[in-house]
């Protein structure tokens, strides 16, 4: 694997390209060697507005977090763990204002040290400064975007290693229960099966306080996206499937908007069909 990886530098970009496409779908520990930080970010997070290709879907999902964080059920000084954060903290923006302390767990080290730049406002950072404008217009004072950037910034205590896959994801990293949970496309990338994506949820779970709210951003019937010319694998699951996870999992108030994909047939870099947005508070004891 490695020699190929090595030969295929010193390929042409278009036959490289070939043969990345040409590679078996990536999953699991392939992450760390060939999920592509910066081409991730490139091609999915350049604007609010999200891809050509995919047609418009971030926008409606930034939209719903607004929505949800909006609607008071955070107070202010509120704990927020994210999981699977990639690359990412678009999906932070709405919850940040009522948080002061975010602890971000991802599985690659290039997602970390992406996030680890933007909160250090390294010159290599990805530029978010579009999303906090879209969140900033949403909350009605577009004037408040550079303030929340520097909120957010402050409020990230932590970038850490996590593995939804394994029982104590965060191990060796222990927590008191947070506030809110979220997790946006990591699931349905991180579990091989169905049956393997009922456990992290209830890992997870053991970290939100009772009453607790966890939000979850995750794509429907899928089966790969690309990343730097790579295919990754998705795991393709639908609304009905996520509630009964959840009910399982002792939620209530389980609240899904579904958002179906507005491009399908000019969509060259996945097979999504929407996405949904989760809501659900973990029953008081
Ligand atoms: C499609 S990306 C989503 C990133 C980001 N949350 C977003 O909304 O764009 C999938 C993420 O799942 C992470 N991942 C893959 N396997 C994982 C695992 N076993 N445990 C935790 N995260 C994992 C990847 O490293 C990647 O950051």
């Amino acid at each position: 694997m490695i020699s190929t990886f090595v030969s295929c530098y010193a390929m042409s970009g278009s036959s490289c390209l070939r043969w990345k496409m040409a590679a078996p779908i990536q999953r699991g520990t392939d992450h760390h060697k060939t999920f592509g930080a910066k081409a991730y970010l490139a091609l999915y997070y350049a604007t609010p507005e999200g891809t050509d290709e995919e047609g418009e879907l971030l926008t409606p999902y930034l939209k719903e977090f607004h929505e949800i964080f909006n609607s008071g059920r955070l107070k202010p000084g509120s704990r927020l763990l994210d999981v699977g954060s990639g690359p990412t903290i678009h999906q932070l923006i709405s919850a940040s204002r009522f948080c002061t302390e975010i602890v971000c767990a991802e599985y690659t080290e290039n997602n970390r040290a992406e996030i680890e730049k933007w909160v250090k406002k390294d010159p290599d950072m990805h530029d978010w400064t579009p999303f906090f404008k879209f969140v900033a217009d949403l909350e009605g004072d577009s004037s408040s975007w550079e303030a929340r950037q520097s909120h957010l910034r402050d409020a990230i205590k932590e970038v850490i290693t996590c593995d939804v896959t394994k029982p104590e994801p965060f191990a060796p990293r222990q927590y008191q229960e947070f506030d809110v949970v979220t997790t946006t496309l990591c699931l349905e990338a991180a579990c091989p099966d169905r049956e393997s994506y009922s456990a992290p949820v209830r890992n997870i779970t053991r970290l939100l306080k009772p009453g607790g709210t966890f939000v979850l951003a995750g794509v429907t019937n899928q089966t790969f996206y690309t990343v730097g010319g790579y295919k990754f694998f998705t795991l393709p699951i639908d609304s009905s499937f996520m509630r009964e996870v959840f009910e399982k999992a002792g939620y209530v108030d389980i609240n899904i908007k579904s958002f179906p994909a507005t491009n399908p047939e000019n969509n060259t870099i996945s097979d999504i069909d929407g996405f949904v947005v989760l809501h659900a508070s973990k029953a008081e004891i």
